[in-house]
């Protein structure tokens, strides 16, 4: 029997680290959200995402922060929990946020451990690349398995001066070596985002474990994106980056209006939805 692919395989176990890397030798690309509660991970783990990011984008996306910086380990752990136990087949990552792992590998190594003991998490995600390295070789060197990010890590925003795309001209051996540093290090995939194409398709070719982009072209191994970009729950004007692939903004704004109308019109409840 052969091996199932991430997508086609039978629900019978989670996704594991190990079936990433055999899906980038088999040049297989995957699909990763980001999701913060039960009710999407379900859909999501029904629908075939192989990997889910409880991210401290949850910040801005569940919290109504303007920046990732606020979020913190507590406000985190519940939504990890709630993802995992929503999901039999997905791979979930927990983002560590600001400030629970900087101060070395000791503290990164304890935060870790708070999200696989009290979230359950399967795996857990940091920003940086040669600067967090000894934390990256921590944390796995005890067992747990850690998907780095570099390029824009929205956590420094206020070092990098904005929403800003790296690794053009000069800065691409920067993004090159942060990347190659995480790998080395012991990371089991990377995300890159908002590098440019070349540079990104450059760190997929030269790495063996899987890139994970967004914003950072066609050619790395998986792609992720914020699920309120992609279900077009979030209003307004996004990054470039994101396509949109339903209108639920405008879905609930309609469904809303219907039920405000209906009770001030005294046609909700109607009978069927009354006890006697
Ligand atoms: N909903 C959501 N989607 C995300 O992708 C996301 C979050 N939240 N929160 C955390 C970070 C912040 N990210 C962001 C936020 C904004 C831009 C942005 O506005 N980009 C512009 C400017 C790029 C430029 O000037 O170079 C763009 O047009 O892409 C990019 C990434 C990515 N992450
Ligand atoms: C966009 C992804 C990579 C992320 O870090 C997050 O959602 O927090
Ligand atoms: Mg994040």
């Amino acid at each position: 029997m052969s091996e199932p692919t991430l997508y086609g395989g039978p629900a019978t176990r989670r996704v594991r680290t190990r079936d990433l890397i055999a899906a980038k030798q088999r040049g297989e690309r995957w699909p990763m959200l980001t999701s913060y509660d039960q009710y999407t991970a379900a859909i999501f783990d029904e629908a075939g995402i192989p990997v889910l990011l409880v991210g401290d984008s949850a910040a801005n996306n569940v919290f109504g922060y303007e920046t990732t910086v606020p979020v913190t380990v507590d406000d985190l752990l519940p939504l990890v929990r709630a993802v995992v136990r929503a999901t039999k087949r997905t791979l979930v990552v927990a983002d560590l946020p600001f400030g629970s792992y900087e101060e070395g590998p000791t503290q990164a190594l304890r935060t870790a451990v708070r999200f696989m003991k009290e979230g359950g998490a399967h795996a857990v995600k940091l920003e940086g690349g040669r600067r967090v390295a000894e934390q990256i070789a921590a944390i796995t060197g005890a067992g747990i398995p850690v998907m780095a990010h570099v390029g824009f890590t929205p956590q420094s925003e206020h070092a990098i001066g904005g929403y800003r795309v790296q690794g053009r001209g000069d800065a691409a051996e920067e993004v090159v070596a942060d990347a190659h540093a995480v790998a080395e290090a012991g990371a089991f995939a990377v995300v890159l985002e908002m590098v440019t194409s070349e540079v990104a398709k450059r760190i997929a070719h030269d790495l063996a474990i899987p890139t994970v982009g967004i914003g950072a072209g066609p050619d790395t191994d998986a792609q992720v994106l914020v699920w309120q970009d992609m279900a077009g729950l979030r209003t307004g004007k996004g990054p470039r980056f994101v396509k949109r692939y339903a209108d639920l903004a405008g879905a609930l704004t309609d469904a809303t209006k219907r039920f405000a109308d209906e009770v001030r019109g005294g046609e909700f409840p109607g009978p069927e939805h009354a006890f006697h």
